[in-house]
């Protein structure tokens, strides 16, 4: 039965980052995906804003929708301070599979909840099931129509404090445009555009930080 495209990327930083190192993981994955095959990852360029966003927010709980092969997952852990910790919630079961290994390689597992399910389910679970109190960071990155729904359900489960910092990211490419019109017209958000580029592409793209105000 032939290897999907992230089974091969797996398979690639298995065989090629050291293992327990992060950075190693996540270049040897841009490395692939900008010279092999593309695939769907926040990637290097975008990858920075991302880093300089948590550094500024420091989190203690941050989550991410949409996994994927763990790329970004790796990126927010690697710079979690102690006893800080990463939800990831992702509803393939291949692409979970694949983001749990990918994220024990690059030795971030004590850091890193992988939560598999669809994020309308996952989320309403947090305070409960997660105890989890209030977040401090969120990551968006899946299906781009999820974006508002989620914004929407993560207000109304008490998930955000003030100074709670959202980061979307595929404003332009693929775009959000619904998410865009809600966050930057919505008076308990205070939002700020960062312009990039896709990944591993020359193509535009932008990332969104809206932060909640209470
Ligand atoms: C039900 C809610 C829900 N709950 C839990 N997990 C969920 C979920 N909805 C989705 N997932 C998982 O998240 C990931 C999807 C991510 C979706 N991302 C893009 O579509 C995207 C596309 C391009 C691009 C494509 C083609 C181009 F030509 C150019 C650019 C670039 C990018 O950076 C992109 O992020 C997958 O793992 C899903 O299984
Ligand atoms: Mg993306």
């Amino acid at each position: 039965m032939n290897q999907t495209k992230e089974q091969r990327i797996l398979n690639f930083v298995l065989q090629n980052a050291v293992r327990g190192d992060p950075c190693s993981v996540l270049d040897t994955i841009d490395k692939y995906c900008s010279q092999k095959e593309w695939a769907m990852n926040v990637g290097d360029e975008k990858g920075l804003i991302l880093d300089k966003t948590v550094e500024e927010v420091n989190p203690s709980v941050a989550l991410e929708l949409g996994t994927y092969c763990g790329y970004s997952a790796v990126r927010i852990a690697r710079l979690l301070k102690a006893g800080a910790y990463l939800l990831t919630v992702e509803f393939n079961p291949e692409f979970a599979a694949i983001a749990k290994q990918m994220i024990e390689f690059a030795g971030v597992q004590d850091k890193v909840k992988l939560l598999e399910g669809p994020s309308e389910e996952i989320i309403p679970q947090l305070k409960k099931k997660y105890e989890v109190d209030t977040l401090d960071f969120v990551f968006l990155d899946h299906w781009k129509d999820r974006y508002t729904p989620d914004t929407i359900l993560l207000q109304e489960c008490n998930l955000l404090r003030k100074g709670s910092v959202l980061l979307a990211d595929n404003i332009i490419f693929p775009g959000a445009p619904e998410f865009l019109n809600y966050i930057r017209n919505n008076p308990h958000f205070q939002c700020t555009n960062y312009p990039s580029h896709l990944e591993y592409m020359k193509v535009g793209d932008a990332m969104e930080k809206a932060v909640f105000l209470g």
